[in-house]
């Protein structure tokens, strides 16, 4: 039994689920549309200001059955946002395959810590010092979503942006606990370096999911 569970999480059939939940994307260039968000358990990247810690050990999650995660997903709305935890930890393919014939949205959010797998209309990617992302995800993210804790993390976005497409939107958002800090660098920075947006973590200001 224990065995054929770990067969259907390695194919990505089953996924420790930690949470599901109807909301509106507060973050990024979807900010302000509503989504359905999977957030699956299990993450290993440590960033220290994490605001989803109980993600992390995906053993406190139970797996659960995807083709059941795609059914309550398509009920609500027809944008789906895969988050977790690092969602890439395991095999995105069955869920996206499943999420995409019901004729869903497919965006992702991940630190790109780990190989690319799924079918994405929509790559967040929020690459992290601790564990940066692969090389090929660079080419694939529609938009890259740095977050600024201290005046070191602007070099180290300047850097991850040289490494995205050319059509790739460039965002930094503020470290949540750090934000009356780190918000007016951010501010006299996109002014001038105006590539970059801002990007808020709305849905804490508006106080949903
Ligand atoms: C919780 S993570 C989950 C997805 C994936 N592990 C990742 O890091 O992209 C979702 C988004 O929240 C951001 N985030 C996490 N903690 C944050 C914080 N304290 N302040 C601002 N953004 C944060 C991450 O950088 C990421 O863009
Ligand atoms: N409303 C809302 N928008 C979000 N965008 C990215 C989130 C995440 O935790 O991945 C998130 C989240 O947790 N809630
Ligand atoms: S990669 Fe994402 S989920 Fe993992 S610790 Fe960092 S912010 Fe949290
Ligand atoms: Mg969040």
């Amino acid at each position: 039994m224990e065995k054929s569970i770990n067969d259907l999480v390695a194919a990505g059939k089953m996924l420790p689920l930690m949470e599901e939940f109807y909301t509106i994307q507060g973050e990024g260039y979807h900010k302000g549309t509503a989504a359905y968000f999977i957030r699956v358990g299990g993450c290993d990247v440590g960033c220290h200001w994490c605001d989803v810690k109980e993600s992390w050990n995906a053993d406190v999650h139970p797996p659960t059955d995807v083709d059941k995660i795609i059914e309550s997903a398509s009920v609500f709305s027809d944008t789906i946002v895969v988050t977790g935890g690092e969602p890439l930890t395991w095999d995105m393919t069955y869920l996206t395959n499943g999420l995409k014939r019901k004729g869903m949205k497919t965006h992702i959010e991940t630190s790109g810590a780990y190989k690319l797998t799924g079918q994405w209309d929509w790559i967040c990617l929020s690459p992290k010092k601790m564990k940066p992302p692969t090389e090929e995800v660079y080419q694939k993210a529609d938009e890259l979503k740095c977050i600024v804790y201290n005046k070191s993390d602007f070099a180290f976005a300047e850097h991850q942006a040289s490494k995205v497409g050319k059509d790739c939107l460039l965002y930094l958002q503020p470290e949540w606990s750090k934000r009356d800090k780190i918000i007016p660098l951010i501010v006299d920075y996109v002014m001038e370096n105006p590539k970059w947006k801002v990007s808020l973590q709305t849905h804490k200001y508006l106080n949903i999911p």
